[in-house]
């Protein structure tokens, strides 16, 4: 069973910086169904470009027949705030005006996303959460709701993601938002607006995702007399165009600047105490060759979530590895939650 919905939060919502949205709407999608004892939520917190569709884009990992599978489990993703998949974005229209908001939207954090969220959960009656787990931007949320909301989150699945984002993750996007920038259509703010520059944004943003020794694997020309018209560019323009038939740049813009924003110590102790926050069993996965969130990130939030295990994986696709080896992460992922599973029943047992 699976439903899509949209909750629309009537009241102000509040931003992190002091700004309000005065209507917050939250496209969401449900698998499955709830159980009695309310113990089987799954909550996917998705990355960048995805959407809540988690069956489309996670499949291998979620699916009929995968390890999150809506027979045993009740799974929930919703639209990141901002985001053009049914979600208050910057082409929503704004009450006040009447018009879309454009470069009108207020900037947003990832925790505001996370609050966005944790409206929605209230609004399904969801108080405990199985597993929560996110890649990337998403798994960004997913650390920031842990630590917010240290008590309902029984597991915690980090895929290739941060504590804080560097500043070479923040090079990368200013240069894509740099892009965007040269683009004169963003500035008339219209619903195609910034398309060219989006297009550059994101075969920018490919390198990051990917490497090398994926570009020598899928795109090497098979003869060796070219002088142009490489398959190599042909790729880069064809992804370009494929990410502008599904989103626009408006609110690629504002959610490059909330992963920006990432950072779990901010007007709080420090990184490391925000960390040591985190109550739920922590599993951190980290991609061997991801360019853009590599191991030594993963490794940090290991070593400061209390009792995290921390397990790295290689996939010639890098960061979008996380996306892609479904396969790995469905064995990893399925070891980690036996054996949470078990801790479980044994503390039960002692505390009997
Ligand atoms: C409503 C929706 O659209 S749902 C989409 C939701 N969004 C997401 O899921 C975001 C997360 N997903 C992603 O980032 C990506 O889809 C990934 C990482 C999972 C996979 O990336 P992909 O782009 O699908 O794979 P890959 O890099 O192998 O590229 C394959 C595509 O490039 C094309 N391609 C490959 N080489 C070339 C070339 N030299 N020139 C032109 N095109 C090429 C292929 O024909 C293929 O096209 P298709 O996507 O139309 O089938
Ligand atoms: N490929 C991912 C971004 C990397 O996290 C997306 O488009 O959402």
């Amino acid at each position: 069973m699976s439903t899509t919905a949209t909750y629309v939060y009537t009241k102000q919502f509040k931003l992190e910086n002091g700004k309000k949205l005065r209507k917050l709407e939250i496209a969401y999608q449900t698998y499955g169904k709830l159980n009695a004892k309310k113990d089987n939520v799954i909550w996917v917190c998705h990355a960048l470009t995805a959407n809540a569709d988690v069956l489309d884009w996670w499949k291998g990992l979620f699916g009929n027949n995968d390890l999150f599978n809506p027979e045993e489990h009740f799974i929930i993703c919703a639209n990141v705030l901002g985001s053009n998949y049914g979600t208050t974005n910057p082409l929503s229209v704004n009450p006040v005006t009447g018009q879309p908001y454009y470069l009108a939207f207020p900037e947003f954090t990832i925790r505001d996303m996370v609050a966005a969220h944790r409206l929605l959960a209230s609004h399904l009656g969801i108080q405990d959460i199985k597993v929560l787990i996110g890649g990337s931007l998403g798994g960004q949320q997913a650390l920031e709701w842990a630590i917010t909301d240290n008590k309902s989150i029984e597991n915690l699945i980090l895929v290739a993601t941060n504590a804080v984002h560097s500043p070479w993750g923040i090079a990368f996007n200013e240069s894509q938002r740099l892009a965007i920038g040269t683009d004169r259509t963003f500035y008339a703010q219209q619903p195609d607006g910034g398309l060219k520059g989006l297009k550059a944004a994101r075969s920018i943003a490919l390198l990051s995702y990917r490497t090398y020794e994926a570009y020598s694997a899928t795109q090497l020309e098979s003869v060796n007399d070219k002088t142009g018209s490489f398959r190599a560019a042909s790729y880069q323009n064809y992804q370009g165009e494929k990410l502008c038939k599904r989103f626009n740049a408006y609110s690629y813009w504002y959610l490059s600047k909330a992963m920006d924003s990432h950072n779990v110590g901010r007007n709080r102790k420090s990184i490391v105490d925000a960390l040591s926050l985190v109550k739920a069993n922590t599993l951190v996965i980290g991609i061997e060759n991801d360019v853009l969130f590599p191991l030594c990130e993963q490794d940090f939030l290991a070593k400061n979530i209390p009792g995290a295990a921390l397990q790295s994986i290689s996939s010639a696709y890098g960061h979008d590895g996380f996306l892609i080896e479904t396969d790995i992460l469905t064995n990893i992922i399925g070891t980690f939650l036996k054996e949470s599973a078990n801790k479980k029943i044994i503390k039960l047992h002692k505390t009997a």
